[in-house]
Formats: C-alpha cells, structure tokens, sequence
C-alpha cells in the first residue's frame, strides 16, 4: 500500500506497478502522468516506489539532498559489480563517496577539463578524421564504429596510458562487447531491473534463455579479464615515485605495504568496477552525442554552414581546432549545446534511491524510494527554451552572441552530488572532435533521403539515434 504523504499518484497493480509502456517514448508517457499528477508524482515500476521529479528546481533540490544518493537495486547493476558494493556508477555510502572523490581528484591531476588532455584529444580526433576520410567521403556511409574507437582511447589514455588502433582486434572486439551488453539491458533485462526478485526465483536455464544473463556475464568476464592483463602490466612497472596514470594511482593507494604486487578479492573487484564503469559511463555517452551532432549537421545546412564560416575565420586549416581556439568559437559550443538539449541522452537520468527517510517539498518520503529526473522534459519545456522542438543554438547565445551555456532547465549531465563525473571530459571531447570532424568535412543527407531524428521509444536508458547513413564531403 502507498505511504501516506507520498506526492500525487498511485502504486497502480499489485505486482507490478504501474509500468511505462514500451511503445511510446518514457518522456510522452511521463508527460502524460505530469498533466494529471502536477511536477512531482508518486509512480511505482515493479518492486520500485519511484517518486519522479520533472521541473528543474525540484530536481536540483532533490539530487543535492545528502539523503537521496543511493542507487536501485537493479540486477543489471548487481551483475556487472559481481553483486558487491563497487566502482563508482552503482555503489553507495561510503565506497561511492571514496571512489568518487579519487576519481575527479586523479582525472583532475591528468588534466580533465584543462589543456594537458587536449593533446590525446586530438591525436584521436585526426586518426578519425583520417579514417573517416578514407572510408566514407563521396558516398552514402554509416558512422562506424571508428568513433566509438577514438572516444574508447580516450578513456584508454587517461586509465592506463594505452591506445589502439581502429583495426585492432581488441579494440573491435570491446566495440562489439558493449553493443552486445546495452542491448540486452536496454531491452529484456528491464524485467529483472524492476522485478530484482525474479533473478532469485527462476531457473538458471530461463534467467539464460530469455534474459541473456549468460551472456553478459560471459562479457563481463571478458572484459574484465582484458581490464586484469592491464592491472597485472602495470604492477610489474609500477614506479611508487612516478605514476603514469589512474591505473598507477589506483595500485599505489590500495596495494598492501607489505605486498605491492597484491590486490585484496575486494580491492580487485572495486578497481575492475571502477575501470568498467568509466567505460561503460564515458564511452557509448560521448560517442552517441557525437554521431547526434553529425545527424543534426546533416540536417540542418544552414547552421552547418554557420559553423564552417567561423571555423575557417578562425583556424588555418594547416592545424587541428584547439582549446585556445574555443573562445572565438562559441556559435560551435552553442551548437554542441543545443545537440544535447534536443537529444536529451539520458532523458531521465540514472535513478537516486533515499537512504533515510526524507522530507522532500512537504512530503514524507520512505527510505528505499527512488527518484527520477526527467531532464528531457526539462530539456523541451517552453517556460525555458523559445523554440523548445527545434534546433536553435541561439538557445545558447546572449544578445551578443556569447555563449551561455548554463542554461535555467538544462540538465544532460544531471545535477548535484552524483552529477556525472565525466562532464568536463565530454565537453572537451565533443568540441575537440566535433570541430575537427566539421572542419575537414561537409555533412549532407545522401540524395533523395529525408534524414529523421527519431529514436526506439522501447529503450529507455538512452535516447540513442537510428542507425542512418550521411556523405561526407571534403573541404580542405
Ligand atoms: C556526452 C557524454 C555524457 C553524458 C551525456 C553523461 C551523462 C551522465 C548522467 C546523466 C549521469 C547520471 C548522473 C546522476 O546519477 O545523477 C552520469 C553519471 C556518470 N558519468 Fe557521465 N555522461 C557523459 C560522459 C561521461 C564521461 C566521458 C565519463 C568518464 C569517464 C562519465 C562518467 C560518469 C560516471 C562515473 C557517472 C556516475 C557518477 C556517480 O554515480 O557518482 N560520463 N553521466
């Protein structure tokens, strides 16, 4: 039954709740429950009491609350963290807090966000912009997976100071792993995630056959196997006095005085999280956004011919775009902005889970209640943007054309205490590719084809476009 003084809303069936239908996008469905509930609503998925939270400073209030920063118990999150409190996406308390906290001081000290990455940043972004070159200029082509390849490095770079070329077998292969993973999880795995008692009650031969768990776990596996050669490669070189990257780090801070070359079970399976979940959380993200902005450049001309004036007014084009270069840029940054407004990536968050009871806005809220943010509602609410359906980087832009870009109701790394710790990495990411892609390249639709930005309503975790071709035409 629902606890008194919960908001607006109902538990809807025994069992199972009220659950989002799967043909219709999650942001129209929560519309729909906003119209008849008001901005902060009671709905239940499952074995999940979720309290979903639309308006910006309601949001803002509820993610900086020191009380909602847990996290479900999703049996997705349970299996890739070898169902322990580990890494940084999924854990809680005092393991999240910790890891968390090294992490943004280690990715701080490597220079995320600031000019030391920016050189890693655009090696990738010219083996891109040259493989891009040779395969697909001058015909209908699909955005492979060599940016998911650049992007991975990136992350590859910063963790343990390695890279792969887009041939490599490792490199496709990883490719291929996590596609693998976000369509299971994105598709039947949503049954274990908000029934979690299931994966307990059924057979091991069903939880395989109709949910795939064996296959993920055999990917997990995989991966993290790969993630233990590298762990092992760096403990036979680890020099305490100079530590080459987060990897370097990670060791020096757990390994044992007595054992530096030994890792604890727990230790080791806390640092194959941490290591997954950068992955998980920074690849597919960043390289999604990226192929939006091809998608809305081949779209929308005019504004791709904006950003091709002020690039070529501002970078020779003997030279990759830099981060010197951005502040004569901004129209470029707008652009990105207003890439992320429309696709809203992850349209309603990663859910929080109160860890106390909590007095929320007047209501009482039980402890284990989730909370949702609807950022791509916020994203689309015309009290905040003028053209809230249209692509508009003025969106982002003061009357002098300078850039705004902290924007009342937007909301794509979410906000407080859990906000993504990845932002500045992504943002330096998106630019750096995005204006090296754009600089060597016209973006057009192939010929006859009216291009749609039209997403799989049924996945719900990322709004992921539709795989589409573009041609690329060479400009310099
Ligand atoms: C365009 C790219 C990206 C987008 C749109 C994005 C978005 C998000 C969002 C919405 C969250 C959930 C925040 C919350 O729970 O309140 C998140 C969490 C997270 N992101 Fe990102 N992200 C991106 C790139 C990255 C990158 C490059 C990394 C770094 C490696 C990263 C690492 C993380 C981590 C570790 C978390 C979990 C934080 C926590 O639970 O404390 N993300 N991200």
């Amino acid at each position: 039954r629902k606890p008194t003084r919960m908001p607006p809303g109902t538990f809807g069936w025994p069992i199972l709740g009220e659950l989002p239908p799967r043909s219709i996008p999650i942001t129209e469905h929560l519309k729909n429950l906003k119209q008849k509930r008001g901005p902060i609503f009671t709905t239940k998925w499952g074995s999940h009491r979720i309290v979903v939270v639309t308006d910006y400073h309601l949001i803002k209030k509820a993610f900086n609350h020191p009380d909602i920063q847990g996290r479900p118990a999703f049996f997705s999150f349970a299996l890739f963290s070898h169902f322990k409190n580990a890494g940084l996406v999924s854990s809680h308390g005092s393991v999240w807090s910790e890891n968390r906290r090294f992490m943004l001081r280690h990715l701080r000290d490597l220079g995320m966000g600031k000019t030391a990455l920016e050189g890693s940043i655009q090696q990738e972004a010219e083996m891109l912009v040259d493989h891009l070159d040779k395969t697909c200029v001058g015909k209908p082509a699909v955005m492979d997976h060599s940016i998911n390849c650049a992007v991975v490095n990136v992350i590859w770079q910063m963790l343990a100071s390695k890279r792969y070329d887009i041939e490599d077998k490792m490199m496709q292969r990883y490719s291929t792993l996590i596609e693998e993973d976000m369509n299971i999880i994105q598709g039947v795995l949503f049954i274990l995630d908000v029934f979690p008692w299931l994966a307990k009650a059924l057979p091991s031969f069903i939880m395989n056959k109709v949910f795939k768990v064996d296959v993920l776990c055999r990917n997990r596996d995989e991966a993290y196997s790969m993630f233990k050669q590298v762990i092992d490669d760096h403990m036979a070189t680890l020099d305490p006095n100079n530590p080459r990257d987060v990897i370097d780090q990670l060791l020096l801070e757990r390994a044992h005085r007595d054992a530096p070359d030994y890792l604890t079970p727990e230790d080791e399976i806390d640092v194959l999280s941490i290591i997954g979940d950068s992955f998980a959380a920074g690849s597919e993200t960043t390289s999604s956004t990226l192929r939006w902005m091809i998608l809305y450049m081949a779209i929308n001309p005019e504004i791709q011919a904006k950003v091709h004036k002020r690039l070529d007014e501002v970078v020779p084009n003997d030279r990759l775009p830099s981060l010197n270069d951005r502040n004569q840029l901004q129209y470029v940054d707008a652009m990105l902005l207003e890439v992320m407004r429309l696709s809203s990536l992850v349209p309603i968050g990663l859910l929080h889970t109160a860890t106390a009871d909590v007095t929320f806005e007047g209501f009482e809220i039980p402890k284990g209640t989730s909370f949702m943010a609807c950022s791509e509602m916020c994203h689309r609410n015309p009290a905040y943007w003028k053209h809230p359906d249209k692509f508009y980087p003025e969106h982002f832009l003061d009357d002098e054309g300078k850039l705004d870009g902290k924007k009342e109701g937007f909301l794509p790394f979410l906000i407080g205490r859990r906000q993504c710790l990845g932002e500045s990495l992504a943002r330096m990411e998106l630019y750096l590719f995005s204006t090296a892609i754009l600089q060597r390249f016209t973006i057009e639709p192939p010929e006859g084809v009216t291009l749609s930005t039209e997403t799989n309503p049924s996945q719900m975790i990322t709004n992921v476009p539709l795989p589409y071709k573009v041609v690329l035409k060479r400009r310099i």
